[in-house]
């Protein structure tokens, strides 16, 4: 019995042991924050932990004797059992992550190891899962892989190098920028060191600092040093180091940050070397900030302009100005300077001391690193020698160096300036051509030093003979070339031309050799002969070959016609001074007739000259000549004085012819005596003034001048008529002539002549006839030879006629027989 006693209890102490101890693996199961279940091989569920009922939100009766199948939605119950058969299958722990939805809406994600589990027996009993929470681990990890990427992406693409290097100097890691800066690949780069790429100028104080660091005498250092890129060349970087160290404190590796400034150091050495530049440039410099003022100069500005920089620093560049440039030049200057960033030219600006001075400028505009407003730097030298070396030059490039006159390339360029001149004008342009008669004899017999000496004093002596906006250019040894400008007739170029035949008169005096030279001279005329420069300078050359053909020592026109009208010109002009002494002169009268009623109104004086060898030299010949020289003021007084004595003498005789018409020359009227002298000479005659008439030409009345007016007015006072010549060959102008002092216009013959023939004629008369009509003038008309033409102008309401089918002129005792037979 007792036996059976101590059997019972001690199979109930195990079984109460047993039971002790599976309550304890329960407790401990339940304890476990992981997921436990197990399923046997059919996937029915045999047991699990409480961490498992929460996830099911199931108590474990609910869950045992169940599969995935009545727990999960298919799908997820597949995974789970396809997993279980991978374990049952193979025998092995099988490991997988996945999700799990837990009942009350969350998501964990777990990592699941399951187990093949046996009998003591070696029968497969099931599956043992267990699930274990790894959602924040998976998190830390998503984290760390972001950071990973973020500091990667920024390794990667940081602008400036960045690298890992060993404690020995290899490079360990380095980035896209590193590799750009020294021009090696990332490959290339991590078989060597630092030591390898960089400049042996820089390495020691680079390996000292290295050194100081590793022993933890410093953490970090700086420097600028040299790295040896892969071309070859070098390259300026700032070098930054800090060494990371393991937990121990043992150096792990250097972060190494690599500052590309090898532009930056070109551009400060470039400052070093602009500032030294400024300083000691010979040129001036002068920096204004944007709105004109001015910064800064430097010591030329100084030495050139007068002004220190105290004294300008903060004044505008305006306190140079010259005053020699308009607003315009200013305006261009800042418009270029703006548009282009650069003004570059000369300028006349003024020193301190006054002195105004040239300057080649060039003025930049710069954009200042600080992004700041634009900076202008002007960089001048003054040119002032420079000019005077360049006139200079242009001076010898444009003129005879033996004689100082223009040369033939200047003398052909005043020639263009002078023809364009003229061409606005209307005037006309002489281009003489002089060479001397014989020269090369003087050269061969006495020597070019003689020869030149006598070029020189022929130039003085022509340059003295002409105005002064004359030319005289020295076009080749001894051929000499003048443009006389401002001409009104061919003729007027006589005078000057005789001039200079005249220097040629007294012989030269040259080194003791006396020597009596002579010239020939050729004549071309604007626009005469030509318009065109060059033509006129051969044409000029040719008619000097006439001269000398001629003779020489005389000059010839181009053409014959202009020659033969100088010789006649110039006949006239000796001709008529002998003339007036010699009383070569006399006058003729030719009639006026009243066309309504045919009585003699009037008498025009005609003068005449009866030359002794030329015979009867008519006055179109003499009057322009005596015009020209000065000669008609004398002549003009004899006329008159004449005239009127001759029509007292009628007057007393009880012949009545009405008034006497004399014509009056345009310098007579510009003579501020002629008033006087027309009133001597009716005093001195006893002519009353209204038996006195005048007429001027309508081409001197349409010129006249204030003074002129003047006259004519004082005349009209007077009680003088006064007419207009040759109307209509002018351009007077109705207003024009209202304020004329006139009381007759005289319509030209040459518009007489083809009446009633030609229609412009008889048209041109006739509105002649209404102007003077309209302006209450008396009409005359001249050249009448015609009965037609005289009942014609009638007709149109001309109140006077003059001419052949009257009278001719008549002298006087000739006139006195025509009024005899006629009136
Ligand atoms: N300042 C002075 N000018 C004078 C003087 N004497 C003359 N002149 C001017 O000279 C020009 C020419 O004059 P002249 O050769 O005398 O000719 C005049 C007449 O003879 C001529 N005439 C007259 N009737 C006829 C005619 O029917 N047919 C024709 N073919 N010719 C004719 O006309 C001239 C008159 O000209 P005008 O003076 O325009 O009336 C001439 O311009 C004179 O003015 C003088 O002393 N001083």
């Amino acid at each position: 019995m007792s036996g059976i006693v101590q059997d019972i209890t001690e199979r109930k102490l195990a079984e109460a042991k047993l039971i002790e101890s599976e309550k304890s693996l329960r407790t401990l199961l339940d304890t476990i924050p992981d997921l436990i279940w197990l399923k046997d091989p059919e996937g029915v569920y045999l047991s699990c932990n409480s961490r498992f009922q929460e996830f099911l939100d199931l108590s474990e009766e609910r869950i045992i004797g169940k599969t995935d199948y009545d727990l999960f939605d298919p799908s997820i119950a597949d995974a789970y059992r396809k997993n279980d058969k991978i374990v049952l299958d193979s025998g092995k722990v099988h490991m997988n992550e996945e999700d799990a939805n837990y009942a009350d809406g969350h998501i964990t994600q777990l990592e699941t190891t399951k187990t093949p589990v046996h009998a003591p027996d070696g029968s497969l009993v099931g599956v043992l899962g267990i699930g274990r929470d790894i959602t924040e681990r998976k998190r830390a990890e998503s984290d760390l892989t972001e950071s990973e990427r973020r500091f990667r992406a920024t390794f990667d693409q940081a602008a400036v190098g960045i690298a890992r290097v060993a404690p020995d100097g290899h490079w360990l890691e380095v980035n896209e920028k590193l590799s750009e800066i020294v021009g090696y690949s990332r490959e290339e780069l991590l078989e060597k060191t630092f030591q390898d790429i960089t400049y042996p100028d820089d390495l020691d104080a680079d390996l000292a600092l290295v050194k100081e660091v590793l022993s933890g005498k410093r953490k970090t250092y700086s420097m600028d040093k040299r790295y040896i890129k892969s071309s070859g060349a070098l390259v300026w970087i700032r070098l930054t180091v800090s060494l990371v160290r393991d937990d121990d404190g043992e150096p792990l590796y250097f972060i190494s940050v690599i500052e590309d400034i090898d532009q930056r150091k070109k551009n400060a050495e470039k400052l070093i070397e602009a500032a030294a530049v400024f300083r000691s440039t010979g040129e001036g410099v002068t920096i204004t900030d944007h709105e004109g003022n001015i910064l800064d100069v430097n010591d030329a500005f100084t030495r050139i302009t007068g002004y220190s920089r105290d004294e300008v620093i903060g004044r505008n560049p305006r306190v140079l100005q010259s005053g020699r440039h308009d607003k315009h030049f200013y305006e261009d200057m800042w418009h270029q300077l703006l548009e282009n960033g650069q003004w570059h030219g000369e300028i006349w600006n003024r020193s301190k001391n006054g002195t105004v001075y040239p300057e080649i400028l060039t003025i930049s505009s710069v954009d200042p690193d600080d992004g700041g407003p634009k900076k202008y730097v002007g960089v001048f030298a003054d040119i002032s020698s420079l000019k005077a070396t360049e006139a200079r030059l242009d001076h010898l490039a444009h003129h005879d160096s033996l004689t100082g006159l223009p040369n033939r390339l200047l003398f052909r360029d005043r020639l263009i300036h002078s023809l364009a001149s003229s061409e606005r004008k209307g005037t006309k342009v002489a281009v003489v051509f002089l060479d001397l008669d014989r020269f090369k004899n003087i050269n061969d017999t006495l020597g070019h030093g003689v020869g030149d000496q006598l070029l020189v004093e022929v130039s003085e002596r022509i340059t003295r003979i002409t105005r002064a906006g004359d030319t005289v250019g020295r076009i080749s040894g001894d051929e000499f070339c003048l443009v006389l400008e401002d001409l009104h007739l061919s003729i007027e170029v006589i005078p000057v031309v005789e001039k200079v035949i005249q220097i040629f008169a007294d012989p030269f005096e040259v080194e003791s050799h006396i020597l009596r030279v002579s010239s020939s001279i050729g004549i071309a005329l604007y626009p005469d002969n030509s318009k065109d420069a060059d033509a006129l300078l051969s044409f000029a050359d040719a008619a000097m070959y006439e001269a000398k053909e001629a003779g020489r020592n005389t000059y010839c026109f181009y053409t014959r016609e202009m020659t033969e009208q100088a010789q006649e010109h110039s006949f006239v002009q000796s001709a008529l001074r002998e003339a007036q002494d010699q009383s070569q002169f006399y006058l003729v009268y030719q009639p006026q007739i009243d066309l309504n009623t045919n009585n003699l109104v009037g008498l025009e004086v005609l003068s005449r000259w009866q030359h002794p060898t030329r015979g009867l030299i008519p006055p179109n010949m003499f009057i322009p000549v005596a015009e020209q020289s000065g000669l008609i003021r004398q002549l003009g007084a004899w006329i008159l004085r004449t005239a009127t004595t001759q029509a007292r003498a009628w007057l007393d005789e009880g012949h009545e012819f009405g008034r006497v018409y004399v014509n009056v020359a345009g310098p007579q009227l510009h003579d501020a005596g002629f008033p006087e002298l027309v009133k001597s000479c009716l005093t001195e005659s006893g002519l009353p003034p209204e038996r006195l008439g005048l007429e001027v030409t309508e081409s001197f009345a349409m010129r006249a001048s204030e003074h002129a007016f003047e006259v004519l007015s004082s005349l009209r006072d007077m009680g003088i008529e006064l007419a207009i010549d040759d109307f209509g060959t002018g351009y007077s102008s109705l207003s024009y002539l209202k304020q004329l002092p006139v009381h007759k216009l005289k319509i030209d013959q040459s518009f007489v002549r083809d009446i009633p023939v030609d229609p412009n004629d008889m048209a041109i008369a006739e509105a002649v006839i209404s102007m003077g009509r309209a302006l209450n003038l008396k009409v005359i008309a001249e050249g009448v030879e015609k009965q037609e033409q005289a009942a014609f102008l009638y007709g149109k309401g001309c109140q006077e006629a003059q001419g052949y089918l009257y009278s001719r002129p008549l002298k006087p005792e000739q006139f006195e027989e025509w009024m005899a037979q006629t009136m």
